[in-house]
């Protein structure tokens, strides 16, 4: 347990819920995580609920994607235990495992599409892999997925090299969501974007999570990100989660990283001087307007 944190049961959300009453999508408990003789992450113990959108932060190097592939099992662990939506990978086959799977959507940071294959055929991959369609379905889908992320329909046909950053951002989402999960994982998915293609970027993750009741896990540096779409944040550091909660959580925090991230000299020319060290209820999605 975390002592700059209240009891994790004892902590209540924007509804007066206990952690323990709300839907825990993903838990990990005690992940140890190492390279060689080099420990990245130590006991690391980490809940996402569902419908809400985390925001995972941390130091350079403090290791966010270390976390995000372990989770998703690109990398090996060398202790602890990780749920998702109920399920311990360990102890599944590999029908119950490819189900787990479908259920999970990946942007990873640069988008990661396909360069050989054209948008929709991209979106088409977790389908093709997963599902029997017939080709006019999975079509119909595709084109589906590509409206839902504000994409003009002719950018079904086109390549990724004849997409702009934003596109491609748009593009990597619609083939995240290909398979209609429960639970999407976006690494920096606004890095590379203008302050406006960034601003709505956010807006697009919280209207699908509004629409879709999607539960996101975010890693991010944006602060921007963080002060307007995200519902609850952790922070990476020490090798474990730090410290984990609202916004106003963050700005009332006086560990030494949080402080200078939330309330240093970049954060001050976003965060109104009135929020600092104000610690109510969850309203960090309020308007907030992106330096330009
Ligand atoms: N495959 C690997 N082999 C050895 N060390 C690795 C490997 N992957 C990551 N690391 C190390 O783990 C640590 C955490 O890396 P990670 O990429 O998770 O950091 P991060 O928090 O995502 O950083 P950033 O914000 O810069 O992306 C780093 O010291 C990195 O060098």
């Amino acid at each position: 347990m975390n002592a700059l944190q209240p009891e994790r049961d004892d902590r209540q959300d924007e509804h007066g819920r206990n952690d323990r009453d709300r839907d825990v999508v993903l838990s990990a408990r005690g992940v140890t995580v190492s390279f060689g003789s080099k420990v990245v992450l130590d006991k690391l113990d980490l809940d996402i609920y569902r419908g809400e959108i985390l925001g995972f932060v941390g130091a350079s190097g403090a290791g966010k994607s270390v976390l995000m592939r372990t989770v998703l099992r690109l990398l090996p662990r060398q202790g602890g235990m990780i749920k998702i939506l109920g399920e311990d990978y360990d102890s599944l086959d590999e029908p119950e495992r490819n189900k787990l799977d479908m259920r999970l959507g990946v942007l990873f940071q640069q988008g990661a599409l396909f360069s050989s294959l054209t948008v929709k055929e991209n979106i088409q991959v977790p389908m093709r892999e997963y599902l029997d369609l017939p080709a006019a379905l999975m079509d119909e889908l595709a084109h589906l997925k590509i409206r839902m992320v504000g994409l003009a329909a002719d950018a079904a046909d086109k390549y990724p090299s004849e997409l702009s950053g934003g596109m491609i951002k748009r593009a990597a989402l619609a083939r995240a969501l290909a398979l209609d999960p429960d639970l999407v994982f976006l690494d920096e998915p606004t890095s590379g974007l203008d302050p406006i293609g960034a601003a709505e970027f956010d807006e697009l993750i919280a209207k699908l999570r509004d629409t879709l009741g999607l539960t996101v896990y975010m890693v991010t540096h944006d602060l921007d990100s963080l002060f307007s779409v995200c519902d609850r944040i952790a922070v990476l550091g020490q090798k474990r989660v730090l410290v984990e909660g609202t916004i106003d959580d963050m700005l009332a925090c006086d560990e030494p990283w949080v402080k200078s991230y939330f309330r240093g000299k970049r954060a001050r020319s976003i965060v109104p001087t009135d929020r600092v060290g104000h610690k109510a209820g969850n309203d960090g999605a309020a308007a907030y307007s992106r330096e330009k």
